[in-house]
């Protein structure tokens, strides 16, 4: 079947770097650091950029954090540009440790830098403990650890194993305002073959939709009517002009059941543009919803068959 990107294993990774970012740890859990070559790219785009010019096979990049919300470049980078497409995705929980050179005390810390979804993570503890500090954003969290190894800036707020990696000591271990809180990355590829259907999958695509009424609710309806679950939605600017969108969602299932082929051809033709993102096994933990026997595949080949035989291209 046309279209994912790990029939063919891939063997060379970009992630967003520098080495001991969140988006490391989370490509570890891909694949043993032993195995592929990995190279750390300055910015999600630059992850993306690597695999559409061929430098890399496939990139593992931040999609969503539970407190945060989505990750723009990566939603923008996915919706635009050369087709990359979903093969993977990934959860991993994040800590937020702040670290600084050994021998810093936090009534030293002046500066501080990190991402700026692990500042938001970490915002509340900031303000109450650095209250004169402003923090700065950078790169990611690994960038701002190195940053503050060069003596750039006093501290930076990133994951244990960048202060590991950049010999710098742990002032606080976990900052986070919220515990339990989880990262969200996917592994990008371009289109080759789907990863076949596990009966708990996710589907993801962009669509956009035309400046009309009733638009959003048509694209709803594709899902609800076939008994399609949801698991994200979000609406992301078009940049052509205000009041066009596109949406950026998940749903439940595969490609390959019928009720989600048909869902989106559906959207092949009531939007005005839609862009496939992958199928691929579902890795939260949850399990999909259970499927209507009206919405299942022996339902939609048993009405496919009652219609063939009525036009008299199917034997009854
Ligand atoms: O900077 C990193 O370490 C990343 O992997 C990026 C990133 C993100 O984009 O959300 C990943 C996980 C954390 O939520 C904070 C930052």
């Amino acid at each position: 079947m046309p279209g994912t990107p790990l029939s063919s294993p891939p063997t060379r990774f970009a992630y967003l770097g520098p080495e001991g970012t969140f988006a490391e740890a989370a490509l570890s859990t891909v694949v043993a650091p032993s195995e592929g070559a990995r190279y750390p790219q300055p910015s999600v785009a630059a992850a993306l950029a690597a695999v559409r010019s061929g430098d890399a096979d496939a990139a593992l990049v931040p999609l969503e954090n539970s407190v945060e919300g989505s990750v723009p470049a990566t939603m923008d980078g996915l919706a635009d540009g050369a087709l990359l497409v979903i093969g993977r995705e990934v959860f991993l929980p994040v800590t937020m440790a702040l670290v600084s050179r050994p021998g810093v005390a936090l009534s030293d810390v002046r500066s501080l830098a990190s991402h700026p979804h692990a500042l938001a993570q970490s915002a509340r503890w900031l303000s109450a403990n650095l209250p004169g500090v402003s923090p700065l954003p950078a790169t990611s969290t690994a960038a701002a650890a190195a940053a503050v190894a060069a003596g750039e800036f006093d501290a930076a707020v990133c994951a244990p194993i960048a202060a590991q990696r950049y010999g710098l000591a742990t002032l606080v271990d976990d900052i986070a305002d919220h515990a339990g809180a989880v990262t969200r990355f996917v592994l990008v590829a371009p289109p080759g073959e789907l990863p076949p259907p596990t009966g708990n999958d996710k589907t993801s695509l962009v669509a956009v939709v035309g400046d009309r009424t009733g638009a959003l609710l048509e694209l709803l309806g594709e899902f609800a009517v076939r008994g399609i679950s949801l698991t994200r939605i979000e609406s992301r600017p078009t940049r052509e002009r205000l009041g066009v969108y596109s949406f950026s969602l998940d749903c439940e299932g595969h490609i390959a059941d019928a009720r989600v082929g048909e869902a989106l051809a559906a959207l092949h033709r009531v939007c005005d543009d839609v862009r496939f993102l992958g199928s691929y096994p579902r890795a939260d933990g949850r399990e999909n919803k259970p499927v209507p026997a009206t919405a299942g595949d022996p339902a939609f080949a048993e009405a496919a068959q009652w219609l063939g035989a009525i036009r008299g291209t199917t034997p009854s």
